[in-house]
């Protein structure tokens, strides 16, 4: 059995992967080696078989003797220890959560239900360096693959509404501290239906403005929303906005790039990120055409017809929240002309936007 390093795995990402791997019965695949930053010695997890014992994540001769590592442990660690992993000949395969090594030419960014091809000829060549894809990113492909794969989409604008735990799990705390203390700003006031709206309006802007916690968020995110994330860069896009392009056109292997931009925005949902598309196509296709290329995408799409009633029910952080499943919906031809199509895309970033990728080039490993 192939032995397997864990770093990073008592993480948010990390947690989420531990329990996907359980339901999917991985570990019986493999013999896990739980690595530590922190807590080297102690008690690995239950998962563990023959190795009870936590290692050190910072430990060189120790990585090396695993035949994989999969690690969420986040991109200062992957900064760190791979360059000198692989400097001391370590020839293992490298399945990785941060953004660190995406971009590079030995690394493939892993999104099987869309670019399965791209990883089975990318192992073939011998590349060893798996990199899952910015949660964004993986959730529109997942939703709208099947128009990409079809050759359709000439260019894309893609508007975000991003939950908080893309900051990790402080800044999920943040937001249900500001949702608290905003209603116990208010609370004598809603429990009588005969006070006035406008007071408990004016009360609930200056707890919004003085006393919700901006610690991890730099403004409040409770009642509120952020309208940048990542770093600020010399063209005026904020990181995550330049990922889009980067990034999914390095998934699908495209030589020519398809045009991907939009403007990013935090919002006060837990771990479901949506985003608002805008879809120029190279050709004027029936709805009912585009409608089965987008079912045809992926087993995880979710299709939601065009009405009322099912969108507000179906296409919900309520609704998508701790699965699968990837919603697709609001789709229409746009006044700006038949090629003009627009696209709702909501899906649960701690799933296909982080742990499922890795842990499913996980078992392609194992299974080759
Ligand atoms: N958040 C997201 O949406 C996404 C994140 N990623 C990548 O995954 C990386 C990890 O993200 P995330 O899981 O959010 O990071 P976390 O901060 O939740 O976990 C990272 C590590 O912090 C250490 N840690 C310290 N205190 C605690 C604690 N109280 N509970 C749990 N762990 C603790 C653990 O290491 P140890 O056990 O060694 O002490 C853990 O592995 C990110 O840096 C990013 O590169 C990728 C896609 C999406
Ligand atoms: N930046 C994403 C989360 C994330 O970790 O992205 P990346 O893996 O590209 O750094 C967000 O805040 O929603």
């Amino acid at each position: 059995m192939k032995l397997v390093g864990l770093v990073g795995w008592r993480g948010m990402v990390g947690s989420v992967l531990m329990q996907r791997m359980q339901e999917e019965g991985d570990f019986a695949h493999i013999e896990p080696v739980f690595f530590s930053t922190s807590a080297a010695g102690g008690k690995a997890p239950a998962m563990a078989k023959k190795e009870t014992t936590l290692q050190n994540a910072n430990d060189i001769e120790a990585l090396k003797r695993c035949d994989i590592i999969i690690t969420c442990q986040g991109g200062d660690y992957t900064t760190e220890i791979f360059p000198k992993l692989r400097a001391s000949g370590w020839d293992g395969y490298w399945i990785d959560a941060a953004s660190t090594l995406r971009m590079e030419d030995d690394a493939v960014i892993i999104l099987d239900p869309v670019n399965s091809g791209v990883i089975r000829s990318a192992m073939q060549k011998g590349v060893k360096n798996y990199i899952g894809g910015n949660c964004t990113n993986s959730i529109l492909l997942m939703g709208v693959g099947g128009l990409f794969r079809e050759g359709l989409v000439e260019w894309v604008s893609s508007m975000t509404y991003q939950a908080a735990s893309g900051g990790g799990a402080n800044h999920m705390r943040e937001l249900i501290k500001g949702m608290g203390i905003i209603h116990s700003a208010v609370a004598d006031e809603l429990a009588n239906p005969a006070s006035a709206i406008l007071e408990i309006d004016r009360k609930v802007a200056k707890t919004i403005r003085e006393a919700v916690p901006r610690e991890f968020f730099p403004a409040p995110l409770a009642g509120g929303l952020i309208p940048w994330i990542d770093k600020q860069l010399d063209n005026g896009q904020s990181k995550e906005e330049w990922k889009g392009q980067a990034e999914v056109n390095k998934i699908l292997g495209n030589t020519k790039a398809i045009p991907v931009d939009g403007l990013c925005v935090r919002i006060g949902a837990m771990r479901c990120h949506s985003l608002a598309l805008t879809l120029k196509l190279n050709k004027d296709l029936p709805l009912s055409e585009i409608e089965n290329i987008i079912k045809s995408g992926n087993q995880w799409v979710k299709w939601v017809p065009n009405e009322r009633s099912i969108s507000e029910q179906e296409l919900t952080p309520a609704s998508i929240t701790g699965g699968l499943k990837v919603g697709v919906g609001r789709v229409r031809k746009l006044n700006m002309g038949p090629e003009y199509v627009s696209a709702f895309v909501i899906g649960d970033q701690l799933l296909w936007g982080a742990a499922e990728p890795l842990r499913r080039m996980l078992r392609i490993i194992l299974d080759k």
